[in-house]
């Protein structure tokens, strides 16, 4: 009896313990999936931060490496697939790539030791070197033992399954999903607490060691809990290097096809079949039902291309809105756990009720057809983002074009002002000009000109518009009309600060564009008489100096305002995105700072984060459908022996998903966000109208069936002996021959 065979006939007489008609072992395998995928989302959560704020890298380089990580995970899978299926047998396989991968953890929460090299115990690490060389090996190990882990584990799952339980089976594959999304979404809000604490031996800083280090334990605990179930799996065998079989065995169909492809020749069924003179029919019967799969697979990627997108544009678009949910504040980033909370309620809704509906309403509801709905609520999703992002582009500032230069004028002096530009109406605008507001005074904002430069200052060079005393005019009441010749950058905004002494005016360069993360841009202008201290601020700000933007996130904040003899305090609740300058009168401190005005350079958002959850929940139904079904297709269809294979396939499908986002990201946008992303919906509904028609053909197989059949028609066939003598033969000619070439 065949090797293989008798590996199949073992597994079936093997008795499993079992619980409610589930493979004891399978809960062994859940809670590793749900402690390595705590692991890998709670490192990852805070890694860019790492990057960021330890290792003090700048925004590009930190997301650039970030990216470059989260891509090499998903090349990985098929490395850990070929050692699987072709070497080590996936049960051996999970156990070293996990250690891999615990080390890697190990070494990363190491790396995040500032004391480690802080000998001047100032609380930065001495030695940036170093750290950077550990972080770098421990992401690399990771990403192998990650990546490399990923298609064994849901094959190895449902290897543990007999024939009679394929109904568990399915089951198997949601509950695998449930324990990938609980483990991410539990870590993805723990992290980032344990980082927000303050750890060290010298000096306390913010502790990443806690953030690495509980995801390291995760993961040794995930290995622990596999090997304690190691009694109880159902392991399969690998069956010899399959994957050079394969490679061999497509190899001589594609030259015995050239050799033989005048017409004299008899047309075969298949091209794979023109392997049959030296390979084993199985052997070809199972690279024919894993290049089917494969084929089917080439149009998923754009499927990803959209749902990766939540994590990069649909939180940039959250930065745009205000999460203030009145009990509660979302920041833009924590929105994307809106997507692991849904599948936990979705998966089982979809698994007990909707399905079950679908076939009780007679309806064919086969897996292809459930990825292409996934694939179609993927596109809906990206149109519900283009209306949310047509609100938002409603709510935003009018920033200037490239052509154009926005002027505001703020005037600290004691008198009135009179400003005027060619073309333009003569604006006055008041000393300290307010209008009350609430609690706190506002000054009138104006952004009193957009101009473009074309029209107004022919004249110009390419980069400024000069203005000159024939331009702009300022005049005041008392003081003579003041000339000075003032440069406006084009395509920003800037401001003509006039301070106490008006021949000092000066312009200074405004925000123009929404502050990053949701936070809001602050600054201030200085009309006391002294420097003034004032916290959160670089540096100390000099009489009539204006400070540069300082970020603040959303809620109430204080600021304390010092001159070193006196002090007071000033406090304003923030939203999200808002931009503000505070003009410092002269008589700050008789007021107790109540005389601070405010000037409203860009409004805070008003679009509420909560438009975001239709676009999320299509996007997570679409998953479910897509993803949880792909998952069980890729097992069910494939070979005994490249079970992992083409798991890996479908994990790559992924990968390059992610890839078409990056070149996407660096070939740039349309002008308008809304169009981008009705765009990528629409190349989503293509693809997903190919896809059908591909499923359409496409037949449903039992490779287990397919392959016992073939088996059994070997067992009578002369020629098979043959085949299989000649094969050995060649392989052993091939050998002297590699051997006589070295000599
Ligand atoms: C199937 C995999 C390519 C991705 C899968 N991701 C998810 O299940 C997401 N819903 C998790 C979320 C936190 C992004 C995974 O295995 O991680």
């Amino acid at each position: 009896m065949p090797d293989s065979k008798m590996d199949e006939t073992k597994k079936k007489k093997k008795k499993t313990a079992e619980c409610c008609g589930y493979p004891i072992s399978i809960f062994f395998i859940v809670v590793n999936e749900f402690c390595e995928r705590f692991s890998y989302y709670g490192m990852r959560a805070v890694l860019v931060l790492y990057f960021r704020y330890f290792l003090l890298w700048d925004d590009d380089l930190a997301t650039s490496i970030y990216h470059a990580f989260v891509a090499l995970c998903y090349l990985t899978p098929i490395l850990g697939a070929i050692i699987a299926d072709s070497w080590l047998g996936k049960f051996k396989t999970i156990i070293y790539l996990s250690i891999v991968y615990a080390v890697g953890q190990v070494v990363m929460a190491v790396s995040t030791i500032h004391d480690i090299t802080d000998a001047n115990r100032d609380g930065t690490p001495d030695n940036f070197t170093l750290h950077i060389a550990l972080s770098m090996l421990g992401l690399v190990l990771i990403a192998l033992g990650t990546g490399g882990i990923k298609p064994c584990v849901a094959a190895f799952g449902g290897d543990q399954f007999q024939e009679h339980q394929s109904r568990q089976l399915n089951t198997f594959f949601s509950v695998f999903y449930l324990c990938i999304n609980a483990g991410s979404l539990l870590s993805t809000l723990i992290t980032p607490v344990l980082r927000a604490q303050e750890c060290g031996i010298h000096t306390q800083q913010q502790c990443y060691p806690l953030a690495f280090g509980v995801p390291a334990a995760l993961m040794v605990v995930s290995l622990v809990v596999f090997i304690a179930g190691s009694g109880m799996y159902t392991k399969t065998a690998p069956e010899g290097n399959i994957m050079g079989s394969v490679c061999k065995c497509i190899w001589f169909a594609l030259n015995n096809r050239f050799r033989h492809r005048s017409d004299i020749y008899p047309k075969r069924e298949h091209w794979m079949d023109w392997a049959e003179e030296k390979y084993d029919k199985l052997l070809i019967a199972q690279i024919k039902m894993v290049l089917k799969v494969l084929f089917l697979y080439i149009p998923l990627p754009m499927f990803w291309t959209l749902f990766d997108q939540k994590g990069s544009r649909w939180t940039l678009q959250a930065t745009t809105m205000t999460g203030d949910f009145g009990g509660f504040v979302l920041q833009p980033d924590q929105m994307q756990t809106v997507n692991p909370i849904l599948i936990l309620t979705l998966v089982p809704i979809m698994d007990r009720i909707i399905f079950p509906l679908i076939k009780k309403c007679g309806l064919n509801f086969s897996p292809l057809k459930r990825m292409t709905v996934g694939m179609l609520f993927a596109a809906t999703a990206f149109i519900a983002a283009a209306l949310v992002q047509m609100e938002i582009d409603k709510t935003l500032p009018n920033f200037p074009s490239s052509s154009e230069s926005q002027l505001k004028v703020v005037n600290m002096h004691s008198e009135s002002l009179i400003v005027t530009v060619p073309s333009q109406e003569p604006l006055l605008i008041g000393s300290f000009e307010v209008q009350h507001t609430s609690k706190h005074t506002t000054a009138v904002s104006h952004w009193c000109f957009t101009i473009s430069s074309h029209v107004v200052f022919p004249q110009s060079s390419p980069d400024y518009i000069t203005f000159d005393q024939q331009d702009i005019r300022l005049a005041f009441n008392t003081t003579p009309e003041i000339n000075k010749d003032l440069s406006l950058i084009k395509g920003s905004r800037q401001t003509l600060i006039i301070p106490s002494e008006p021949a000092e005016m000066y312009l200074k360069e405004d925000i123009k564009s929404k502050p990053k993360e949701g936070k809001n841009a602050v600054r201030f202008v200085n009309g006391w008489t002294a420097y003034l201290n004032i916290t959160n601020l670089e540096s100390s700000l000099q009489p009539s100096e204006t400070s540069n933007y300082t970020l603040v996130s959303q809620g109430m904040r204080k600021f304390t305002l010092t001159d070193g003899i006196q002090s007071c305090e000033f406090s304003r609740k923030f939203g999200f995105g808002s931009s503000y300058t505070f003009l410092i009168p002269s008589d700050l401190f008789s007021t107790d700072c109540e005389s601070i005005k405010e000037i409203e350079d860009m409004q805070p958002n008003s679009v509420h984060m909560a438009l975001q959850i239709p676009q999320y929940f299509l996007i997570t139904t679409g998953e479910v459908m897509f993803s949880v079904t792909g998952l069980q297709f890729s097992y069910s269809q494939a070979p005994k022996n490249m079970k992992s294979v083409l798991q890996a396939g479908w994990l790559c499908t992924n990968a390059v998903g992610n890839i078409i986002v990056l070149i996407v990201a660096e070939l740039g946008k349309l002008p308008k966000q809304w169009a981008e992303y009705v765009l990528f919906a629409s190349l989503l509904v293509a693809v997903s109208i190919i896809f059908s028609i591909m499923a359409y053909f496409y037949t449903y197989i039992d490779p287990a069936e397919i392959e016992a059949e073939i088996l059994k028609q070997q067992e009578t066939d002369p020629d098979k002996k043959k085949k299989k003598e000649t094969l050995e033969m060649e392989e052993k000619e091939n050998e002297q021959e590699i051997k006589q070439t070295k000599i």
